[in-house]
């Protein structure tokens, strides 16, 4: 179980809070979507799971671990069985497209494993195998850096695809990608999490996409919660409620609460 116990944060600067008092349990092979207008929070939420972004306060516990209370050494070992799909985030410019997608196997890749040839066969093929899923066969040798941005961006999920996860947290991982593309990725991630139960969470902002494939959708407004539900009660109502100018902490939240 993934659970989120009353994270607040506030940037540095800014008067409002960016997360103020989130409590969220997300059991092991949930599919949980995220929804929310541009500032809900929605980044800053994904970001405090695996300490991206510092909480001010509150904890983060995955199988009963506080994540937030680990030394680095502690956190990078746990962020291995997690996946990470973020917009230019850990990408190793320098180095090949397959190198990135076979550092999926592990967490941060020393120096010395930068060169395909380190790897296994089978783990050379797992990654041919992602980077055909993602498009990008053709681009094996390229240096990432020579890439467009949504081509990144699909280096970014064969690299959770090699790295099978338990828990896969994503800020808007489809938002750069041609739809033709994002609806195989989507598929991917859902099969990932039906097949395997890789528990889910991520940020999106298209309704559909969330409805077509999680089992749970968050609404985020103003750095609250308010909208926790299945995707079939994301009625008129509660799509205002999410996408309203201001979050309207006086009416009755819809809360489905688990575990
Ligand atoms: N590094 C930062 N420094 C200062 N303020 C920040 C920072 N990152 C986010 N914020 C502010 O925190 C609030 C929440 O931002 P966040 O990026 O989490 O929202 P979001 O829902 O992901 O938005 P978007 O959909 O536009 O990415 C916003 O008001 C934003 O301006």
């Amino acid at each position: 179980m993934l659970e989120l116990i009353g994270l607040n944060k506030r940037y540095k600067g800014e008067a409002e809070a960016a997360l103020d008092g989130v409590h969220l349990r997300v059991q092991t092979g949930e599919f949980v979507a995220v929804l929310g207008r541009s500032g809900a929070g929605k980044s800053t939420l994904i970001r405090c799971v695996n300490r991206l972004v510092e909480p001010d306060a509150g904890r983060v516990l995955w199988q009963g671990r506080d994540l937030t209370a680990m030394s680095a050494a502690e956190l990078r070992r746990a962020r291995m069985r997690i996946g990470m799909v973020f917009q230019h985030y850990h990408l190793l410019p320098r180095l090949s497209v397959l190198t990135n997608a076979l550092a999926g196997r592990f967490g941060a890749m020393p120096r010395w494993r930068s060169l395909p040839g380190w790897y296994t066969a089978s783990e050379r093929a797992l990654a041919a195998a992602a980077l055909r899923e993602v498009g990008l066969e053709a681009l094996g040798r390229r240096r990432v850096e020579e890439l467009s941005g949504g081509q990144k961006q699909r280096v970014a999920i064969a690299r959770v695809l090699v790295q099978q996860p338990e828990l896969l947290l994503g800020d808007e991982p489809i938002s750069s990608l041609d739809s033709v593309t994002a609806a195989r990725i989507m598929r991917h991630i859902a099969s990932l999490h039906r097949e395997r139960g890789m528990t889910v969470l991520l940020n999106l902002h298209d309704v559909a996409v969330a409805r077509a494939h999680a089992s749970r959708i968050i609404g985020l407004a103003g750095g609250r919660i308010v909208y926790d539900g299945s995707p079939e009660a994301l009625d008129e109502t509660a799509l205002a409620r999410i996408y309203a100018d201001e979050a309207a902490p006086d009416l009755p939240i819809h809360r489905r609460d688990r575990g």
